[in-house]
């Protein structure tokens, strides 16, 4: 059969929520005091915005063959992964036949490897890649789990993370996980008020519902051990991302003396499959998170699990919307998955990339089920609300 050829790829640009999730209103759990590497300096403490969680935006990657077929992703990146698009990395796309997946993903990543290997070169690749396999859907009018071996389960469980893992399990999810606040330069105290939240928790969600601290590389390993031990007594299931995502000898020698059942995760903010080796292999965790807009797309994340899977280690990737629900299907080392609760007081559950994205499929009583991704591509389509700005038009 004839595959259609690639004729265009457009970069686009567009801000409010969406892919760049942090990019909130005021008043929303997701920028309220939650702990960074940044805390270390009290002026940004209060809002992650303040740094610039938010600066980049959402890229949006538009493919169209000799056909006039569409297919397109989104995650995060903006402007600058605008211009990595269309002025490198269109040049391996343009001309391409529709199945040429692995080929483009190879000459993206080599081409750009003097100055990417990790960070905003690969979500600009990750990108490109979620793309061309939308598009691949919708050339063969298939769902992308169907591209990539099938479903090994009908439904998914999803665990949620907000500020409400109470409210979290009345809406039918596994487990909460929550947003730790203080940073190691608040000490005791801190950790005190945090247990206070945590028991708090526990005692309205009962022994048996999972509970979490995603720590967004803010600790030392000496605060996290801390941290760890004083939250053993609520059970905390796992303790996530607590250090930077380059320090894996301190992952290696936290995992080391963790209380006894707790799990270490990471892996959000790391990239490629050397990437996580380096994780698997120097022990850094219980399971990884890759998040498959930003550690190189589902040809990567194919890679990454594959690997991970030879390690005995679950892949949970992080929170990505259906970018991550099709993927999460096929893999039996997926069993669940985690969903963000980007509703202001997460206190119900709304599309993860809302507004950007129209047929979004959401969690039923924290589950979803295989027919909810029963559509082309990725199943959904970009909302013609957007204010899209092409800035590097060709
Ligand atoms: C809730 C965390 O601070 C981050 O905002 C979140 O994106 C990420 O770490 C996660 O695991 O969901
Ligand atoms: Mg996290």
């Amino acid at each position: 059969m004839h595959a259609p050829i690639i004729k265009h790829i457009r970069a686009f640009t567009v801000f409010g929520g969406g892919a760049d999730y942090h990019d909130q209103g005021a008043d929303h759990w997701i920028d309220d005091h939650i702990a960074t590497p940044m805390s270390r300096y009290p002026a940004y403490r209060q809002s992650r915005q303040s740094f610039g969680i938010n600066v980049l935006g959402t890229l949006v990657v538009e493919l169209e063959t000799d056909t006039g077929v569409k297919g397109f992703a989104v995650t995060t990146g903006g402007e600058p992964a605008a211009y990595i698009v269309e002025k490198h990395l269109a040049r391996f796309v343009e001309g391409r036949r529709v199945d040429e997946i692995e080929l483009i993903w190879d000459q993206m990543f080599n081409a750009t490897l003097y100055y990417g290997r990790r960070g905003l070169v690969i979500n600009a690749i990750s990108g490109v890649d979620l793309a061309l396999w939308d598009l691949l859907g919708q050339v063969r009018q298939l769902p992308v789990h169907a591209l990539i071996g099938g479903a090994v389960r009908d439904e998914q469980p999803f665990y949620a993370t907000g500020a409400r893992p109470d409210l979290a399990k009345q809406m039918g999810f596994i487990g909460g996980k929550l947003a730790f606040r203080h940073n190691p330069l608040q000490g005791t105290p801190g950790i005190r008020t945090e247990m206070e939240r945590l028991g708090q928790m526990r005692d309205a969600v009962g022994p048996d519902f999972w509970l979490m601290f995603d720590c967004w590389m803010s600790m030392t390993v000496d605060y996290a051990h801390q941290v760890a031990v004083a939250a053993a007594e609520y059970d905390l299931k796992w303790i996530e991302e607590c250090l930077p995502p380059d320090d894996y000898w301190g992952y290696a020698a936290l995992r080391k003396k963790l209380p006894p059942k707790m799990l270490l995760t990471t892996g959000e903010h790391e990239a490629t499959r050397w990437g996580f080796r380096m994780l698997l292999e120097m022990g850094c965790c219980d399971f990884i998170q890759p998040d498959v807009g930003w550690c190189g797309g589902l040809t990567e994340l194919l890679k990454i699990s594959a690997l991970a899977d030879a390690h005995n280690t679950m892949v949970i990737p992080h929170g990505s919307s259906v970018y991550s629900y099709h993927f999460v299907m096929t893999r039996q080392n997926s069993p669940f998955a985690e969903f963000l609760m980007m509703a202001p007081k997460a206190d119900n559950v709304v599309p993860m990339f809302s507004p950007m994205l129209l047929d979004e499929p959401v969690p039923q009583n924290g589950l979803l089920h295989i027919s909810a991704l029963d559509k082309p591509g990725f199943g959904v389509r970009l909302s013609p609300d957007l204010q899209l700005h092409r800035p590097y038009e060709r």
